[in-house]
């Protein structure tokens, strides 16, 4: 299988290029050529399998031979093995029809560790065999920079820097990146917000003549393919538990940088029977405006409860543009062109299609929070602020009682105690026994000013030998 970009410009890449490569040389975003395809009796044979042996399935056709069997087992198995569920994912049912999948059961407490241990121990691999070294680079409001460290720490072939925006992740997400103290791990705090430290990465990615000695820079943001396809696996195991594919499932999906309701639209194509996919947003809302009046707009980043969706140019919705407008890559430089100069606008055809599968609401703050707290008041289940956003999105837009809904919780709440404090709940909700000496570990940053000369200055300064 060879990966395309979306721009059409670039050469089509192996898998294993398409890795270690990031962001395409034409500035586009790497998907494959084409997509596997499942029936129902194939979907059907996995029921009951193990979340690894599922992963293996869905993992195994993408691939393409780039690894044995026997290795891309033991990727995955050791990419599971820190989780603290036997599920790995499991669900929860909070209502009837309703149900949260618990993505927060790995290492750093948030959805990302899915594809970020996997990717940490599949680069591990590529690169031992390569004999090569390589600079990851990447941008966080949150959660992928703890799960991208905890990944790559032990990886002796990497040497990691992660941009963070200084002052807007919650003090356990900082705490949970600045106190890896290994000397392959570098955190900056950006002086920006998220969506300045992202193009500060995808600029380092188009041109890296700043790096010495030919180092090639990883990306390990959901520009990575590696990243979408890992997360495909979560929505067939969701829907397999709840009787796919003899019945549809639909998911709601708290949306930021559209890596994560990317993957559920892929594993749609793929063959699982989805009803609908539900973009929840916080005020950030370019992605919910788009979709319900098609007005992709940027607009000035509002700082939120939920800071690990504070995001306004959702990299991965390229991703499905591209598919929207048939895969024409001219189509897509040109759209992208537009939406360089702030907005852009979708064409009827494509729009109609997205709005096939894909609906859209947005929750601000002080309605997230009482979501929180409603919850918990009738369940005594304990929602993260991404979370709640969407299993409100899930309430107000499921169009069919009958079809089981399921809200990907996509981080734990003990990573946003303010949110959860203002929702009522007197204590903060407890951190998992693996953290719980968080607050007192020695923390190591350095905050630059967001400029991207100063920024490449320290990553060039700080690669290892
Ligand atoms: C907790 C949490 N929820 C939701 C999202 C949004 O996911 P995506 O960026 O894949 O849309 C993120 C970050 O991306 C996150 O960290
Ligand atoms: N919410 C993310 C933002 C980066 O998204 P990614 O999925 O492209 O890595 C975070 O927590 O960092």
């Amino acid at each position: 299988m060879k990966y395309i970009s979306t721009r059409g410009q670039a050469p089509a890449l192996s898998f294993e290029d398409a890795v270690l490569t990031g962001l395409a040389s034409d500035g586009g975003l790497y998907v494959p050529e084409t997509l596997p395809k499942f029936d129902s009796a194939t979907i059907a044979s996995w029921a009951g399998l193990s979340y690894q042996d599922l992963a293996l399935e869905i993992i195994k056709p993408f691939i393409d031979g780039a690894l044995t069997d026997s290795e891309l087992s033991a990727i995955i198995e050791k990419s599971y093995s820190n989780f603290r569920h036997p599920a790995i994912a499991p669900l929860v049912q909070i209502d009837r029809n309703e149900w949260v999948l618990e993505l927060f059961q790995g290492p750093t407490l948030a959805f990302k560790d899915f594809a970020l241990q996997f990717l940490g121990n599949l680069l591990d691999h590529i690169l031992a065999k390569r004999n090569q070294k390589v600079a990851v680079m990447g941008a966080t409001s949150g959660d992928t920079g703890s799960a991208a460290i905890v990944g790559c720490a032990q990886c002796e072939n990497i040497d990691i820097f992660i941009l963070h925006p200084h002052g807007r992740v919650s003090e356990v997400q900082r705490r949970q990146m600045t106190s890896v103290l290994a000397p392959n791990v570098h955190n900056i705090a950006l002086k920006g917000n998220f969506d300045d430290c992202q193009n500060m990465v995808k600029a380092s990615f188009s041109d890296q003549s700043f790096l010495p000695d030919g180092r090639q820079l990883v990306a390990v943001n959901s520009i990575n393919w590696a990243r979408i396809m890992a997360q495909i696996v979560y929505y067939f195991y969701a829907a397999l538990a709840l009787g796919a594919p003899h019945r549809p499932v639909s998911f709601s999906v708290p949306t930021g940088n559209f890596g994560d309701i990317f993957a559920g639209y892929l594993a749609s194509k793929m063959g699982l029977p989805v009803e609908q996919l539900i973009i929840a947003t916080n005020a950030n809302d370019i992605l919910h405006r788009c979709i319900s009046d098609n007005d992709h707009s940027k607009k000035p980043l509002i700082h939120s409860l939920s800071p690990s969706m504070d995001i306004m140019v959702s990299s991965n919705f390229e991703r499905l543009l591209f598919d929207l407008y048939g895969r024409d890559g001219d189509a897509i430089s040109t759209l992208m062109q537009e939406f360089s100069s702030g907005s852009m606008t979708l064409s009827e055809s494509a729009l109609a299609k997205a709005r096939e599968l894909f609906c859209s609401h947005r929750l601000a703050d002080e309605d997230m929070v009482r979501v929180i707290a409603e919850v918990f008041d009738k369940t005594g289940y304990l929602l993260d602020p991404h979370t709640a956003i969407g299993v409100e999105a899930a309430r107000v837009k499921r169009k069919n009682q009958e079809t089981p809904v399921v809200c990907l919780a996509t981080a734990h709440p003990a990573k946003f105690p303010d949110a959860v404090k203002r929702a009522g709940q007197a204590k903060d909700p407890a951190l998992p026994a693996h953290m719980a000496d968080l607050f007192e570990l020695e923390e190591r940053y350095v905050v630059l000013e967001n400029a991207i000369n100063a920024v490449q200055q320290y990553v060039a300064g700080h690669l290892s030998n």
